[in-house]
């Protein structure tokens, strides 16, 4: 299982790579979960990060598909390599399925190598979204590369409050079926290791657990190493 760590300036990218995460995650969580951080933020971190790859998240989207692509399109330009959506406030396939194709176009037109992540939310009951679990199929129809799942409301609640372990392990086996890789995050715990090995998704992402459980607070190295030694 590769590390993904989301900082949300230059300062914590640093930590992030010195602590040895595998992919750096510049959002904005003043703009929502997947909040968007700014192009010369991405273009910076991309500096820092080095050979590390960098993924960035485009924003907690509702259905305007030229928005997002555009969006997407900025992001893929700044440097990222992982181009992160989520399909918040998305409630149908069919307007799934036209959010991703959109995205997956804009970026693979500019350079095919760059990969598309497609996030749902393991609470998206709460938030009146798309279940993630529609998202493999209507993902591989669309091109991405991940499908991935965290939590729309940052309240403290994890994705293992909202779904069973055995959920995530369907949602993992039905995204390698269809060929795509996967990534779990939601407000992740130390203590939530074990179950996240058996579940073995590709990629895990955190934040508050490297922050020291408050993820408003700041990304600490020794936390990250002792994820990542953890995770080895
Ligand atoms: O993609 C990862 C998210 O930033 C996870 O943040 P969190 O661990 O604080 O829920």
């Amino acid at each position: 299982m590769k590390l993904l760590v989301s900082p949300i300036n230059i300062e914590e990218a640093n930590t992030c790579k010195l602590g040895g995460a595998d992919i750096i995650d510049v959002k904005n969580p003043k703009e929502g979960s997947l909040g968007a951080n700014f192009p010369w933020m991405i273009s910076a971190v991309k500096k820092v990060a080095g050979s590390v790859p960098v993924s960035a998240t485009i924003g907690d989207f509702n259905y305007k598909p030229g928005t997002a692509s555009l969006a997407a399109l900025g992001a893929a330009v700044a440097g990222a390599e992982y181009i992160k959506v989520g399909l918040y406030d998305i409630q149908t396939g069919e307007q799934a399925l036209d959010m991703l194709t959109g995205i997956v176009r804009s970026v693979k037109d500019f350079d095919k190598n760059k990969k598309v992540v497609a996030s749902g939310y393991s609470d998206y009951r709460r938030i009146n979204s798309i279940s993630p679990f529609e998202l493999p199929s209507i993902g591989a129809r669309a091109g991405v590369d991940v499908v991935m799942m965290d939590t729309g409301i940052k309240d403290g609640r994890s994705t293992f409050e909202f779904l069973e372990e055995q959920e995530l392990v369907e949602f993992v086996s039905g995204a390698k079926d269809y060929g795509l890789q996967t990534a779990i995050a939601g407000t992740i715990k130390f203590d939530d290791i074990p179950s996240l090995r058996r579940i073995s998704p590709d990629i895990i992402g955190v934040r508050g657990c490297v922050c020291g459980g408050d993820r408003n607070s700041t990304i600490k190295k020794e936390l990250v190493e002792r994820l990542k030694d953890l995770l080895a």
